[in-house]
């Protein structure tokens, strides 16, 4: 495995390879989840290349960009372990946003307007940021697939539609979310859990579970469903939810009234101390 830290280097490199390539873009502090993504890339690809950068532009001046968890030499040696061929992690901010940079991309899925309870809506900043260094690194590592997880819902969508409204041609592939035991999302922002926190960080878990059940139970309307969520998680101290989304998987549009047939995402996110954590679960 060869680690690579600046673009000219990673770029020598690249011209070389010749095989087909999967990517796993990745902010590092890696866990089960990522592990989950290196695997697929692994069966399905030649060559696995997996990039390590904590994205400034895809957090706001308030959140939480220089306490982000970080683990290089831990990361290399699970990339190692899993058969990795090269990690690319710049070693500063400015390998992918030299002086002048002013060019973003921005996808417009789940803004607010069409969904006011989003991780658009919440973090608006965001998706563009996102956006932006997916698609820079698709065209530095010129990948045929790339792996993304299902527990950033909205992340994948924005990506999906990014390829397809920006001729990338790239396979998303999306892997399901890896869970612990108890059913908590691995994040590398548990980190940031207390003892305590942590155990009531089931409780994003809970409110999936409990959508499905009163799902599977007939219920179909929306805010009754929002409701009795956000009842739930009103009963967890010192949880603080931002919101429960009941929408479409593609377009992150909301229901409004009635839950369809098929094709219906509920999505719920809230901070327990300093982690901000999401979720999400496919009703139908
Ligand atoms: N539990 C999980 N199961 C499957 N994929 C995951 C899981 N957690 C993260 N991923 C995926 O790994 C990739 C890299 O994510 P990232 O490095 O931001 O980790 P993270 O755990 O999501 O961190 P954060 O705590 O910032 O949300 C993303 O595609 C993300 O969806
Ligand atoms: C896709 C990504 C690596 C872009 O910085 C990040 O948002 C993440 O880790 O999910
Ligand atoms: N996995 C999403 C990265 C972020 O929250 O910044």
């Amino acid at each position: 495995m060869q680690l690579i830290e600046d673009l000219e280097t990673f770029l020598n490199t690249r011209s070389r390879i010749k095989e087909d390539i999967g990517l796993v873009p990745t902010m590092g502090f890696l866990h089960e989840g990522h592990k989950a993504l290196i695997r697929e890339a692994r069966k399905d690809c030649s060559i696995v290349i997996v990039t390590i950068f904590i994205n400034p532009t895809q957090f706001a001046p308030n959140e939480d960009l220089d306490t982000y968890p970080r683990n290089l030499p831990g990361d290399l040696e699970i990339c190692e372990q899993l058969g990795v061929d090269y990690v690319f992690a710049p070693n500063s901010f400015s390998v992918l946003y030299p002086e002048g940079f002013c060019t973003f991309v921005e996808c417009k899925i789940g803004l607010p307007e069409t969904n006011p309870s989003s991780e658009g809506a919440f973090r608006p900043h965001f998706f563009r940021g996102v956006a932006t260094v997916v698609a820079k690194l698709f065209n530095i590592v010129r990948p045929n697939k790339a792996y993304f997880g299902q527990k950033d819902a909205q992340q994948c969508a924005v990506i999906q539609r990014m390829v397809i409204d920006l001729n990338q041609n790239v396979d998303i592939v999306v892997v399901p979310t890896v869970r612990e035991k108890d059913g908590l999302a691995m994040s590398s922002r548990n980190a940031y859990l207390s003892v305590e926190e942590r155990e009531k960080a089931t409780i994003l878990y809970r409110m999936l579970q409990k959508a499905k059940e009163l799902y599977t139970a007939g219920m179909l309307d929306v805010n009754r469903m929002k409701e009795e969520l956000e009842n739930l998680a009103a009963q967890v101290d010192g949880f603080h939810l931002h919101y429960v989304s009941i929408c479409n998987p593609k377009t992150f549009k909301e229901y409004e009234n009635q839950i369809p047939s098929c094709d219906t995402l509920v999505c719920v996110a809230g901070t327990l101390g300093k982690a901000r954590l999401i979720d999400n679960i496919l009703l139908n």
